[in-house]
C-alpha cells in the first residue's frame, strides 16, 4: 500500500515560493490499477516523481507497505519495489536494448525472453534487440522500450507517466492492449498518469489532481462519468477526430 500524507512540494521561482503539491493525501491499495488524470499543470508528473524520490517533498510523509520512504533515495525506493516510466524517457548511450532489459529484469534473461517484452509493447523485437538506447531511436520507440523495462522489472508498484505521449495512434491501439494485459496479469499495483479515455476506462480507481490537490478519488464508475466534458474527454475527442482524418 502507498500512503501519501499531507504531501507538499514547493519550488523557488524568481525568488518566490511556488507551491506545486499542496497538502495532498492519497492512499493506493495493493493490486489496484489506478489512473491519475486532471488538467495540464495540475501536478500529476511532479507527484509521480516525488513518489519515486525524484525530488524531495517539502512537508509530509510517504509510506510504502508501512515503511516511511520519505527520506529514501531513488535507488532505495527502487529496491523496495517501485518502478517508474518517465513521461520523457532518457537515453543510455553505449547500452543496447537487450542489456537494458537484462538490467531491468535483474538477471541475464534470454534473447527470446527479451524479445517477448519488446513484442508486448508492439515493437518488432529482432529489429530493436541490438540497437543502442540512444537518440537514434524515435521518441515513441524510446517510450515503448522504457515501458518494456518497467514490465520486465515486475515490481510491486509500477508508475507510468503518460504512456500515450509521443506514441502514434496506430501503436496506441496496441498500447491499450498492453495495459489491458498488464491489468489482467500483473500481481502488483499500477499507477498510470493519463488523459486518455481508453486508459481511464480500464482503471479500478481514478484520481483527479488539480492545483496540487486530490480533487476526486473513487472507483472508475463513480469518477469517469463526471470527467465527460472535461479536458480528458476533449483530448479523446480530438484523438478520435485525428484518427478519422488520418484514415481519410
Ligand atoms: N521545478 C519547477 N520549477 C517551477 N515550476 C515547476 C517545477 N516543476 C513543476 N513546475 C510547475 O508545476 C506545475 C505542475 O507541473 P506537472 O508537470 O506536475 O503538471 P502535470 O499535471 O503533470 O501536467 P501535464 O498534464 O501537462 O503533464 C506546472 O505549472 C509546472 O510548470
Amino acid at each position: 500500500m502507498l500512503e501519501l500524507k499531507n504531501v507538499t512540494y514547493d519550488v523557488i521561482e524568481d525568488g518566490k515560493t511556488k507551491r506545486i503539491i499542496d497538502h495532498l493525501n492519497l492512499t493506493i491499495d495493493d493490486g489496484k490499477f489506478v489512473v491519475i488524470t486532471g488538467p495540464n499543470g495540475g501536478g500529476k508528473s511532479t507527484l509521480a516523481k516525488l513518489i519515486m524520490g525524484i525530488g524531495q517533498i517539502t512537508e509530509g510523509q510517504i509510506l510504502f507497505d508501512g515503511v516511511d520512504i520519505t527520506e529514501k533515495n531513488i535507488t532505495e525506493r527502487a529496491n523496495l519495489g517501485l518502478s517508474f516510466a518517465l513521461q520523457q524517457p532518457v537515453t543510455f548511450k553505449g547500452i543496447k536494448v537487450i542489456d537494458l532489459l537484462r538490467l531491468a529484469a535483474g538477471e541475464r534473461i534470454s534473447v527470446s525472453e527479451a524479445c517477448d517484452y519488446l513484442s508486448k509493447v508492439g515493437l518488432c523485437a529482432k529489429e530493436y534487440i541490438d540497437r543502442e538506447v540512444n537518440s537514434s531511436l524515435s521518441g515513441g520507440e524510446l517510450k515503448r522500450i522504457e515501458i518494456a523495462t518497467v514490465i520486465a522489472r515486475k515490481t510491486k508498484f509500477s508508475i507510468f507517466d503518460e504512456p500515450e505521449a509521443g506514441i502514434d495512434l496506430w501503436s496506441f491501439q496496441n498500447l491499450i492492449h498492453v495495459f489491458e494485459n498488464i491489468r489482467k496479469t500483473i500481481n502488483g499495483t499500477v499507477l498510470i498518469i493519463s488523459h486518455q479515455e481508453r486508459i481511464l476506462n480500464i482503471a479500478d480507481e481514478i484520481v483527479v489532481i488539480q492545483d496540487g490537490k486530490v480533487k476526486k478519488h473513487g472507483s472508475k464508475d463513480e469518477v469517469f462519468p463526471e470527467l465527460l466534458g472535461t479536458s480528458s474527454a476533449i483530448n479523446t475527442a480530438c484523438s478520435k477526430l485525428n484518427e478519422e482524418v488520418s484514415t481519410c
